[in-house]
């Protein structure tokens, strides 16, 4: 989705702020909020020093909102229903903590957290709602049903499971979010967990597959949007399970359902399975 038009929202259109305005994502979230009738952009925040503060956040665009950008989290979040947040980790966290404050719905799009920063943003959950996956794309969502499938049904026939992710030279997490969710997905499925079975890394003298892990391999380079493979390789063939973006729109496309649905929940953790309908 490129969004070429700004649209004028209704008075009782969903007010958004977007964290991280200035980045990848945050651009392409602005110009997909401006072009949908039922959002209103509201806020738009980046990081202390980040270049953008003090500009219009429709200035990349040639589109002036009247939104200033700011650092400020509570004047970013001051009229706003939901903040949809792809930046890293900590200042996710540091966002989240003044959302949950104000019952602001939060849609965390950040990848990259730890176990102790997962756990906190299932407490701030408890306090306001918040949708948080990986990849909001609905094409990764369906993958991520189709590989619950095939772990299943390839479970008992010795197959080798190995995830292979390519993304833009610019990434800072590895393996990737997507990535992760795929190997629990898939662990979870054959009944198992991902941290008893994942290898991260092979060099050298390494020794045969350990049988029954999950192996994963990162690639980073030039401009790759996001590349997603799953690999099951038995006796005599090899399945393999592909999901590959060659644009971005289909997350922002994603974030926004995810704000749309927010607007409905006051408290809680939700993911994108639960957005789209895909948890049956
Ligand atoms: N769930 C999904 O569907 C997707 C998730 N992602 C994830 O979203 C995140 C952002 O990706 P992308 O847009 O490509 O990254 P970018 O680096 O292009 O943008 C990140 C933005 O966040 C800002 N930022 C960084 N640190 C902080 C902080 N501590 N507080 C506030 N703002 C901060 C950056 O400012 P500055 O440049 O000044 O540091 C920048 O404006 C990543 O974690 C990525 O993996 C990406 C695509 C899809
Ligand atoms: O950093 C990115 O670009 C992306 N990050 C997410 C991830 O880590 O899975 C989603 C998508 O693959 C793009």
């Amino acid at each position: 989705m490129t969004a070429t038009a700004t649209a004028t929202s209704a008075p009782s259109a969903i007010r958004v702020a977007i964290a991280g305005a200035s980045g990848r994502m945050g651009h392409m979230l602005i110009d997909a909020v401006l072009a949908s009738p039922d959002l209103r952009l509201t806020g738009a925040l980046d990081a202390a020093g980040n270049p953008s503060l003090g500009t219009d956040a429709g200035a990349f665009l040639g589109k002036p909102t009247g939104v200033v950008v700011t650092a400020d989290v509570g004047q970013a979040l001051a009229n706003a229903d939901v903040l949809i947040d792809f930046t890293r980790p900590e200042g996710t966290l540091a966002h989240l903590a003044v959302a949950a404050e104000k019952g602001v719905g939060v849609v965390i799009g950040t990848t990259g957290f730890s176990d102790a920063q997962k756990a906190q943003i299932a407490q701030a959950a408890e306090k306001t709602a918040v949708v948080f996956s990986p990849n909001m794309s609905v094409g990764v969502n369906v993958t991520f049903k189709l590989l619950e499938m095939a772990a299943k049904a390839l479970q008992d026939g010795g197959y080798d499971i190995e995830i292979i992710e390519a993304h833009h030279k610019h990434k800072v997490d590895a393996p990737s979010g997507t990535a992760l969710k795929m190997g629990e997905v898939i662990a979870a499925a054959q009944g198992t967990k991902l941290a008893d079975r994942a290898v991260y890394e092979r060099y050298g003298d390494t020794g045969a597959r350990v049988d029954g892990s999950i192996g994963f391999a990162t690639v980073r380079g030039g401009d790759i949007v996001g590349d997603h493979t799953v690999l099951f390789a038995g006796d005599g063939e090899r399945i393999e399970i592909a999901h590959k973006s060659s644009s971005r729109a289909g997350y922002a496309k994603g974030s926004l359902r995810a704000a749309r649905y927010l607007a409905q929940h006051k408290r809680g953790l939700h993911s994108m399975y639960d957005v789209l309908g895909l948890n049956s």
